[in-house]
Parts: structure tokens; C-alpha cells; sequence
């Protein structure tokens, strides 16, 4: 076993986790050979020879995933001019496919609870279109704002809200313009603090409650779940023109079920071990750290409640014939397979799903069937764990 992971020389301990948790450990010397990815902006698509002139490589077009190229893992992207102009972004394959089988087509209102750093989530605005929203939500508030950054060098939200909040508990459903309320245009006018235009350049009054909502969390005066920060917002995500409290305001259980998202993704915090470039990241910060961030066990249970949490209020805010993507990069089965057991054993509504798309694409299937499962050696990809489910009426 280690002459086939030579490359990459793995530590007892983290051979040990892999074998606890019956992983194979050659997807650990696929790494050379593993390409990038690439998703180009649709609309770019003559651009194509162009591109790969500019970054003097060619670009293989992935055949079972529309708008994905793969390149040599050598080639830099970021200096191109196209990516500079945003007509291409590095997203690994396998987080793509993810991605499809939410199926997001215009019109949908879309959440995505573990946002950042948001390769996924431009994707999700590419597919969106000219209507609808996506939500982005994340507790890590630098790299949410970093998300940001990506989005206005995209020129991708327009249509996109992002909140520094805890996805556990995060409450706030899709602004739906044809249910806010009738008396809204005539109200608003009088209130001053409704939402205008977002710029960097906040008004007064809204830095303030900024600084109070950020000084409250960090006094723990308050907990972040129960004063979501918005951070920014696109001129058509259903922000502009609302007052505090519309955009606030909680929507109960029941009526999630007809006003809540119709696509979520939980992309959820997990130990990275199915991603053979994070892994390989330890052999700088030193193997110790593998052992606090992966292999402790502590780690691993407090991760799988919290994946679990994520998992469930992501489907209470589902509403009733929604699509829900649960994904992880891990491969340890107690983040994946487990939680989604766990998940349908305890909510009656919930229906794992087929993935039509998954027909094409090169991975395992999981434990569970109709749950899939990419890894470097099988699928040429970064390691990720993917399940779909539908809320029903009960
Ligand atoms: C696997 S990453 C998400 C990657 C992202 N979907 C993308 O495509 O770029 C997991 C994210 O979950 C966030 N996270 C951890 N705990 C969270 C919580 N309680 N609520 C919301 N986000 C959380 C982390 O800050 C991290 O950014």
C-alpha cells in the first residue's frame, strides 16, 4: 500500500483513519495526474481558442459536464486575461456536478448555506439567469467576503444576497416580489430605512447597526443565527426597496412550505479528506495539524452533529417538491451515508432522489443507492460525496 502512495508520504495515523474508515489510500497518489478544472461563463464560447492560446494550453472539453474544461494541474489561470475579465473560473468537476443535479433553471429561488469560498455559487448564477435569487449564507465572515469579491469581479450578484449567519438556524426565506406586500410601495416611500442601491459606500445609519449587529455577536450578546449580516446584496435579489424588518421578518414552518427555496445546496464544513491538494497541504503545515483537523475523533463527532444541523434546517427551508444537494468532501461514510440515514430516519417528508445526470458521470455510487461518490482515482476529480433529496407533502 505505501509503494502506491510513494508520492505522497502519508503518516500511520492518517492510514490508519483511512482504513477505519475504508478508504482507499492509492486515491492519494493520483494527485500528478489529477487535472483542473475550469468552467467557462456561458456566452464565452467562441472565445475558446482564444483562451487557450492566452494561457498556451489546450482546453479538453469535459463531455460529461456541459461548460467544464480540464487542463494540466501545472497551468496558472490566474494571470490570463480571461480570467481576469471573469470569462473563466477554476471549479473542480466534481463540485459542478453537484451543482447540475440542483437542476436550477430561471425563476428559482435558491439557497446556498455553506457559501464560501463560492466557486459553486457562481455557478449557480451562471445557470440562474435573468430571474430569480440566490441566497449565500456563511458563518466565516472573511471568507464570505471574499466570496463577495469573487462575485463583483464575475459580475455574478446581481441577483445574489450574502449573510454572515449560522446556517443551523438561519431563518430568512427567498424575497418573493409577488408576496411582498400590497401596501409596500406607498409604506416604504415614508420609511427611511429601506434598502437602496448596494454600494461599498454604506449609508450612516446602516454601518452603525453593522457595527452594533458585529459588536453584539462578538460580545455574544447575541448569537449570530439570531441577527444574520448582510453583506451584500445585488441590485436584483429582492433587497432594494425593502424596509429591516421585511427582509427580517421569520417565516413560520408552514408557510416555508409554499414560499420557502425551491433549490438548497448544503455544501457542508467536513475534515477535506477526500481532497487530495488539501491533504497534501499538511505536508507544510506539518502532520500534527492533520491529526487535530481530521483525525482527532472529538473533531469528527462535533463535525457530524453539525453536518446533521445544516442538513435539516437547509430542508426546513425547502419548500414542498424543492431539490435539496447534500455534498461533502469528505469520504469517511459517518459524514455522508450515515447523515443521510440518520437525516431520512427522523424526517418523514424527506425522499432521497435519483440523479438523472449521474448516469454519465465517472464515480462510485455510495453505500446507499443513488448517493455518489467522486474521488481522484475513479473519477479524475477532488473527492466528493453527493446526495439529492425532495421535500414531500405530508
Ligand atoms: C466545504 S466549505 C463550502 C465550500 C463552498 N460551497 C464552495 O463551493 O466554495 C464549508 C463552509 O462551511 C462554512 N461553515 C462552517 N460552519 C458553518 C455554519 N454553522 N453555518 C454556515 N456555514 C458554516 C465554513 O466557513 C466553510 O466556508
Amino acid at each position: 500500500m505505501m509503494e502506491k502512495i510513494s508520492k505522497l508520504p502519508l503518516p500511520k495515523a492518517f492510514l490508519n483513519f483511512l482504513e477505519a474508515n475504508g478508504i482507499d489510500p492509492s486515491i492519494y497518489s493520483a494527485s500528478d495526474s489529477t487535472p483542473r478544472y475550469l468552467r467557462l461563463k456561458p456566452g464565452s464560447e467562441a472565445e475558446l481558442e482564444e483562451i487557450e492560446a492566452e494561457i498556451k494550453c489546450n482546453l479538453e472539453k469535459v463531455n460529461w459536464l456541459p461548460g467544464f474544461y480540464s487542463l494540466s494541474p501545472d497551468i496558472q489561470i490566474a494571470n490570463s486575461k480571461a480570467y481576469q475579465d471573469g470569462k473563466i473560473y477554476g471549479i473542480d468537476a466534481a463540485s459542478g456536478a453537484a451543482v447540475s443535479s440542483l437542476k436550477i433553471s430561471p425563476g428559482d429561488h435558491v439557497l446556498d448555506l455553506c457559501a464560501a469560498p463560492g466557486a459553486k455559487l457562481c455557478m449557480m448564477l451562471d445557470l440562474l439567469g435573468d430571474s430569480g435569487s440566490v441566497t449565500g449564507v456563511d458563518v466565516a465572515r472573511h471568507r464570505l467576503a471574499a466570496c463577495r469579491t469573487m462575485l463583483q469581479k464575475y459580475s455574478l450578484g446581481d441577483r445574489c444576497r450574502l449573510f454572515v449567519a449560522d446556517g443551523t438556524t438561519f431563518s430568512l426565506a427567498p424575497v418573493r416580489l409577488d408576496s411582498v406586500s400590497k401596501s409596500w410601495d406607498s409604506a416604504v416611500e415614508e420609511k427611511d430605512d429601506k434598502f437602496r442601491e448596494w454600494t461599498f459606500r454604506r449609508p450612516w445609519k446602516e454601518r452603525k447597526r453593522a457595527a452594533k449587529a458585529r459588536e453584539a455577536k462578538s460580545s455574544q450578546l447575541i448569537a449570530v443565527s439570531e441577527n444574520p449580516e448582510l453583506i451584500f446584496y445585488g441590485r436584483h435579489s429582492g433587497v432594494v426597496g425593502l424596509c429591516t424588518n421585511e427582509l427580517y421578518k421569520i417565516v413560520s414552518d408552514l408557510e416555508v412550505s409554499s414560499c420557502g427555496y425551491d433549490k438548497v445546496l448544503v455544501d457542508a464544513e467536513c475534515t477535506h479528506d477526500g481532497s487530495v491538494r488539501h491533504i497534501q497541504k499538511f505536508e507544510h503545515w506539518g502532520w500534527r495539524t492533520l491529526q487535530r483537523r481530521v483525525l482527532d475523533a472529538e473533531r469528527t463527532d462535533s463535525l457530524t452533529v453539525l453536518q446533521l444541523k445544516l442538513l435539516e434546517n437547509g430542508f426546513r427551508l425547502l419548500k414542498v417538491g424543492g431539490l435539496l444537494v447534500y455534498s461533502t468532501c469528505s469520504l469517511t461514510v459517518a459524514q455522508n451515508e450515515d447523515i443521510v440515514e440518520h437525516f431520512l430516519k427522523e424526517n418523514a417528508s424527506a425522499e432521497l432522489q435519483e440523479i438523472d445526470e449521474a448516469k454519465g458521470w465517472p464515480c462510485k455510487s455510495g453505500r446507499i443507492p443513488n448517493t455518489f461518490r467522486f474521488d481522484a482515482l475513479t473519477s479524475r476529480t477532488s473527492g466528493l460525496f453527493v446526495a439529492k433529496f425532495t421535500k414531500l407533502a405530508v
